[in-house]
C-alpha cells in the first residue's frame, strides 16, 4: 500500500474494497454480500437500489458500524472498521446521522425533544445552546410551529422531518438513510428527499440512501445499483 492509498482512504468519507459478508453459522451460513467495492466522496448524495433482499440494509448497516465486518477492508470517516475495537466504532457512529423507513421517533417525547437527541449529542455545547441547536433545525426543516407536538400529532411527512432534523442536529459527515420516503406519498416523498439533500449539501455531508423510489432517483450525484449482493457495473 503507498502514501497515495492511504491519504485516498483518509479523504473519501467511505472507502470499500473486496467486501463479502455472511449471516448464520455452520450450515446455515449464508453469504449476502459478495466483494463490495465503492467509495463515497464528501458532501456527494449517492442512491443504491436494487431488489428486496439483495443486501442493501446489510451494507448500510456495515458501513453505520452496527455490524462488524468479517472480511474486507472497510473505510469510513478515516477509520479502518475490519477489526476494529468498539471504541472506533462508537466513535465512527456518533458521526454518521441515521434515517430508517419508519421515522423511529420516541411517541413520548415532543418534535422538540426528539431532535434535543441529536443535538445532546454535540457535547461541547450548553444545554441552552443545545436547545437553540435543536428549535433552528426545527425551523429548518419548515416545522417552527410544531416543536411541542408528539409524533403521533403529526404527518408521516412532518415525523420524517423530525427525524431529518434530528439526525443532522448532530452535524454527521455522512447520512445514512433506508427507505426514508416509503411510507410517504409521491409528493411528499420529494419534498423529504429534496430538503434531506439541500440540507446535507449546506454541512458537506455526504448521503447514502436506499431507494426502491424511481421518482426520486434525479436527486442522486450517482446511482449504485445491487442484485444478489453485488454492486452491478455502472451504465452510463
Ligand atoms: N439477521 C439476519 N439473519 C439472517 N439472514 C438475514 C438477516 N438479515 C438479512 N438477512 C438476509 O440477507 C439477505 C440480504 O438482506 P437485506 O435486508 O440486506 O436486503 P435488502 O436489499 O435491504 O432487502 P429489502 O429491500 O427487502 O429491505 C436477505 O436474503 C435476507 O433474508
Amino acid at each position: 500500500m503507498n502514501q497515495n492509498d492511504n491519504s485516498y482512504k483518509l479523504n473519501s468519507t467511505v472507502q470499500i474494497k473486496g467486501l463479502n459478508y455472511w449471516y448464520g453459522n455452520g450450515l446455515t451460513r449464508k453469504q449476502v454480500l459478495y466483494s463490495i467495492s465503492m467509495k463515497i466522496d464528501p458532501g456527494e448524495v449517492i442512491l443504491l437500489t436494487g431488489p428486496s433482499g439483495c443486501g442493501k440494509t446489510t451494507l448500510l448497516t456495515l458501513i453505520g458500524a452496527l455490524r462488524k465486518t468479517q472480511q474486507g477492508e472497510l473505510f469510513v470517516l478515516g477509520h479502518q472498521l475490519h477489526g476494529s475495537e468498539r471504541k472506533t466504532r462508537q466513535i465512527v457512529r456518533k458521526n454518521i446521522g441515521m434515517i430508517f423507513q419508519g421515522h423511529n421517533l420516541l411517541r413520548c417525547l415532543t418534535a422538540e425533544q426528539n431532535v434535543q437527541m441529536g443535538s445532546d449529542l454535540l457535547q461541547r455545547l450548553s444545554y441552552q445552546a443545545r436547545r437553540d441547536n435543536s428549535r433552528e433545525w426545527l425551523r429548518a426543516v419548515g416545522l417552527a410551529d410544531q416543536m411541542n407536538k408528539l409524533p403521533h400529532d403529526l404527518s408521516g411527512g412532518q415525523k420524517q422531518r423530525v427525524a431529518i432534523a434530528r439526525a443532522l442536529s448532530a452535524r454527521p459527515k455522512l447520512l445514512l438513510a433506508d427507505e426514508p420516503t416509503s411510507a410517504l406519498d409521491s409528493v411528499t416523498g420529494r419534498e423529504i428527499v429534496s430538503l434531506l439533500k439541500r440540507l446535507a449539501i449546506e454541512q458537506n455531508c455526504s448521503v447514502l440512501m436506499v431507494t426502491h423510489d424511481p421518482r426520486i432517483l434525479d436527486v442522486a450525484d450517482r446511482l449504485l445499483n445491487m442484485e444478489d449482493g453485488r454492486l452491478l457495473p455502472i451504465v452510463q
